[in-house]
């Protein structure tokens, strides 16, 4: 085990390292969003299959358009009309038009669309003979076969979260069923023999236990599934007991609390009755430091901070990108952007990396962010209206005006 605080570089990196995307799954492409796609997707026909008009109008041969003005319209015999999903079979031969509406295949002989528009007469119907007022070039208003997506292309790549503007082409090539990276299962517990359930008016000494809440909310949120396990009070075998019967099976196992060093810190202790091997414990983070990663055989084993703003902090850098992994993305950090401050910090500089609860929002197409009121890792009012951390370097200060580093968790909006 490592015993020296880690850089959250090296922490992120071991725990990253110690998990795989999960195996696949079909799905109904109805349920298909927010998914992650487990294979390359290749287009096994053209899109469009056929030529096809982007017009109502009239198929043409450009040719006999050529001439075509207003005062000396080209006259041509329409001798077909076709409807978007017919078959046209017969040719346009020189001096006829076929009327033709959007979405219907070209017919043989045809080379061009020219919309209603652009002729007389064009918009009335069962018309004999259209003059076409101006020339209409080769080509012009058809969807070419193949245009779009041309069989054998990759139209979408493994890894890539799904939503509207993928469903859109998996439905395209008859895909009713998706192949996607299982969601992660995650376990979570609380330790604290002064927590009770959210239903209970907490008694002296006592408060609910909300960090079980957040920390569910959160993985639902980064796309897993999880279970949450009524609140433990402090013990080795009661703690263990739970993460024994509630754990089994679970992709992730998440405890918050006792991960410290007071007397009834028991996490450590817990995870080796459990046979986890620890892999690193306390960071230089702020706050959040005592977190501690160990793996059960392969199922890995999160030990966030009791502190409620602590163990958000944990959760957002260690078990959110460990689902992401596991879900099957490619990046699984968290993007880190950039946005003006409006607000200074006031504590001196720490060698640790700080991170503050901001709300990060936009203003004439710039992003700015503000820190929220009362930083300190116990406390939960700053977890509300939030939907960013300020990530603040090792020694670094930061006054108002300043570019910060800001790392994205929620949607973000003007003010
Ligand atoms: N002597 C030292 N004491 C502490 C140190 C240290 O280095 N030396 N580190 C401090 C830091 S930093 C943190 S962070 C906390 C870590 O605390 P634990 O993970 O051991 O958590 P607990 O002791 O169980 O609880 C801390 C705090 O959080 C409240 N809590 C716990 N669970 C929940 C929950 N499910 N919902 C809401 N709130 C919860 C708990 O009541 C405590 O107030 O240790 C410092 N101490
Ligand atoms: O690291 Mo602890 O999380 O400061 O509060
Ligand atoms: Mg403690």
């Amino acid at each position: 085990m490592n015993t020296q605080p880690l850089t959250i570089e090296e922490a992120q990196r071991l725990v990253l390292e110690a998990v795989d995307p999960l195996p696949a799954e079909l799905i109904p492409l109805g349920d298909c969003t927010g998914r992650i796609l487990a294979e390359d997707l290749y287009a096994d026909a053209d899109l469009p299959a056929f030529d096809r008009s982007m017009m109502d109008g009239f198929a043409v041969r450009s040719a006999d358009t050529a001439a075509a003005c207003p005062d000396r319209p080209a006259y041509l015999t329409v001798i077909a009309e076709i409807a978007a999903g017919e078959d046209p079979v017969r040719p346009v031969g020189p001096g006829e038009a076929a009327r033709i509406m959007t979405g219907a295949p070209i017919p043989p002989g045809a080379d061009a669309v020219c919309r209603f528009e652009a002729t007389s007469d064009g918009f009335r119907k069962n018309v004999p003979r259209v003059g076409v007022l101006k020339p209409t070039s080769e080509g012009e208003n058809i969807a070419r076969r193949g245009e779009d997506i041309s069989r054998g292309g990759r139209v979408l790549t493994k890894g890539t979260r799904l939503g509207s503007g993928a469903a859109a082409v998996l439905a395209s090539f008859g895909r009713a069923e998706v192949s996607v990276y299982r969601r992660p299962s995650v376990a979570i517990f609380t330790a604290g023999s002064e927590l009770v359930e959210i239903t209970e008016q907490p008694g002296r000494g006592q408060i609910r236990s909300s960090n079980g809440w957040m920390l569910a909310a959160l993985v639902r949120e980064a796309g897993g599934l999880p279970r949450l396990a009524k609140p433990v009070p402090d013990g080795i075998d009661e703690l263990a007991a739970a993460v024994t019967s509630e754990g089994e099976g679970a992709d992730l196992l998440v405890t918050t609390g006792g991960v410290s060093v007071g007397d009834y810190d028991l996490i450590p202790a817990v995870y080796e009755r459990l046979g986890a091997r620890t892999v690193f414990w306390k960071t230089q983070i702020r706050p959040g430091s005592p977190v501690r990663f160990a793996l059960r055989g392969r199922q890995p084993v999160l030990g966030v901070s009791g502190n409620p703003a602590a163990a958000f902090v944990n959760a957002l850098l260690f078990v959110v990108p460990v689902l992401r992994k596991m879900a099957g993305l490619p990046d699984p950090l968290p993007p880190t952007v950039q946005a003006v401050s409006v607000s200074g910090f006031p504590k001196p500089p720490i060698k640790p990396v700080r991170y503050l609860q901001a709300h990060a929002y936009l203003q004439e197409g710039r992003l700015l962010v503000e820190l929220a009121c009362g930083q300190s890792a116990g406390m939960i009012g700053s977890l509300a209206g939030t939907n960013a951390l300020v990530r603040l370097p090792g020694g670094a200060s930061l006054r108002e005006g300043d570019l910060a580093d800001v790392l994205l968790y929620g949607e973000v909006r003007s003010k």
